[in-house]
């Protein structure tokens, strides 16, 4: 690692109304480096990320970019001057092709006499797409069809492309598989090796301690300390992050199995474009995982078993009477919630407030004849965002103000507060601190116990083997392996029947 300070960020103060996002904040990236930037959810690091790439300009606080003072007025200066970012969400273009989105304002490449040439575009964004090991995703295709992951790996091909100084990388891997994390843990140490600096934003302590040569830890939007290479370790940055030392053993100790055989759920040979002849069963008092690589269709079994997406052939059954699931509407009325992976786009209403998130499933059961009291709404919304810890100024606040962490807590209040029987969590702590994570397993831990049931897919492997009573892997679409609750059950179990 060099030790030529690229870009220093110096008493950064950034606020929001009332809240001090950053304040006064101080640190150094250097050339050839992977840096983390930690800290619990809504401490400030995607504010930070938002300053330097121009998104957000600092109230207070100077920038400088190899030794010169720098002040991007937009994300595109910011990127002419070689910052560019991964962003937490969704970073496509809809409407367009995955190869223009590989080339999105560098349309100039390809253009003849003021035409671009369409074919050339496809073909060198596809030869990007064989580079980094992602020739499933063919460049001619409209973006709009592809999965969430794929449109992410689409976001670091056009990063390979990007003539960077540094790049951030915004709790990125949370949105990826196995095989995507390996493509952008590639792409970050190529730009390391070439000497250029990564800022790397992650609630995964793990991969932290293997990937970063420094960290900086922020916490309420303050700076907490460095960490150099060798004071890297999950309980150091936990215990940082965090204030106090915290366990590290998030997940059940019990060997409990279901609490009764009373089946509330039954998938009935469901084939859909991804999957083939699925057919399971939920019981009363019971987590059961679904696992599996990330194109093996078990985020699109969540959607059919909602009522999302209508299956080419078989049912979805819930309930002693069997009320077949038809739509989200029936589903609701069954007391099913579900959290999708997709966070932005699926499971939250961004652009309102976190009361009315929180309680828009709920209205049927607080409302006196065809009225909704604001106090029955205040009430339900404030014990539910309490029980998760949300960081707000307010239940007024709109959800796109909160951090990534905070909105997927909105997500889990929102069918939490419904009493909901049944929840179908797609990836149910994508973007979680480690704090709220144990409070959220043990959350699941208690609404288990109280007789609900969980539906969780997850590709976490410790996730699924720590929390659930069974775990079904799905592989190319189809069940593949079946697996009890055992404390001698290991990911290479697993993962044997993923590929
Ligand atoms: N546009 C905005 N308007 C109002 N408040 C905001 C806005 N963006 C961020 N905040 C607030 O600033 C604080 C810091 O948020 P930030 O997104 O930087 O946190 P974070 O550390 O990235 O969290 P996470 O790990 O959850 O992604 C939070 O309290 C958040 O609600």
């Amino acid at each position: 690692m060099e030790d030529k300070v690229v870009l220093s960020v110096s008493n950064i103060t950034k606020t929001f109304g009332i809240v001090k996002a950053l304040n006064q904040v101080s640190i150094d990236f250097r050339s050839g480096e992977i840096h983390g930037l930690i800290g619990e959810n809504g401490s400030g690091k995607s504010t930070m990320a938002s300053v330097i790439t121009g998104v957000y300009r600092a109230e207070d606080g100077t920038m400088a970019l190899d030794g010169q003072p720098y002040q991007p007025e937009s994300v595109l200066d910011a990127a002419g001057q070689g910052i560019c970012m991964i962003v937490q969400e969704m970073g496509t273009i809809d409407g367009i092709s995955v190869a223009a989105n590989v080339f999105a304002g560098k349309e100039n490449l390809f253009a003849h006499l003021g035409i671009v040439r369409k074919k050339e575009m496809i073909r060198a964004a596809q030869n990007i797409l064989d580079e980094i090991g992602a020739s499933d995703i063919r460049a001619e295709n409209p973006i709009g069809g592809e999965s969430f992951e794929n449109r992410k790996i689409v976001e670091i091909a056009r990063a390979m492309y990007e003539d960077v100084k540094v790049m951030i990388v915004d709790e990125t891997t949370t949105a990826l598989s196995q095989k995507g994390r390996e493509i952008l843990y590639r792409l970050m140490s190529r730009l390391k090796d070439e000497g250029k600096t990564i800022i790397f934003i992650s609630h995964d302590l793990d991969e932290l301690t293997q990937l970063c040569d420094s960290v900086t830890i922020l916490r309420d939007g303050n700076f907490v300390r460095d960490l150099k290479k060798e004071e890297i370790t999950p309980d150091v940055m936990r215990k940082h992050m965090v204030g106090r030392d915290v366990q590290d053993d998030y997940y059940r100790t019990d060997q409990q199995k279901a609490l009764t055989d009373q089946v509330v759920l039954e998938v009935e040979h469901v084939s859909s474009s991804l999957l083939k002849d699925i057919s399971l069963n939920l019981k009363k008092g019971e987590i059961l995982g679904i696992g599996g690589l990330t194109d093996c269709g078990m985020h699109e079994l969540g959607k059919v078993i909602f009522g999302i997406q209508a299956p080419k052939k078989g049912n979805v059954y819930a309930g002693e009477k069997r009320i077949r699931i038809r739509n989200p509407r029936t589903a609701i009325h069954q007391k099913i919630g579900y959290v999708s992976k997709n966070r932005d786009q699926e499971s939250i209403m961004k652009l309102s407030n976190i009361r009315d998130n929180i309680c828009l499933p709920s209205y049927d059961k607080i409302k006196k004849g065809c009225y909704v009291s604001p106090k029955a709404e205040e009430t339900l919304a404030g014990r539910e965002s309490n029980k998760l810890s949300i960081k707000m100024s307010s239940l007024d606040q709109l959800c796109i103000q909160l951090s990534g962490g905070n909105k997927q807590k909105v997500a889990l209040a929102k069918w939490l507060g419904n009493d909901s029987d049944l929840l179908i969590l797609d990836c149910p702590t994508r973007g979680i601190d480690v704090g709220v994570k144990a409070a959220i397993y043990q959350l699941m831990n208690q609404y288990k116990q109280s007789g609900k049931s969980i539906l969780m897919i997850s590709e976490e492997l410790q996730e699924l083997i720590g929390m659930s009573d069974r775990i079904l892997i799905l592989k190319e679409g189809a069940l593949s392996g079946t697996f009890d609750r055992s404390p001698d059950l290991t990911e290479n179990d697993l993962i044997q029947y993923m590929i």
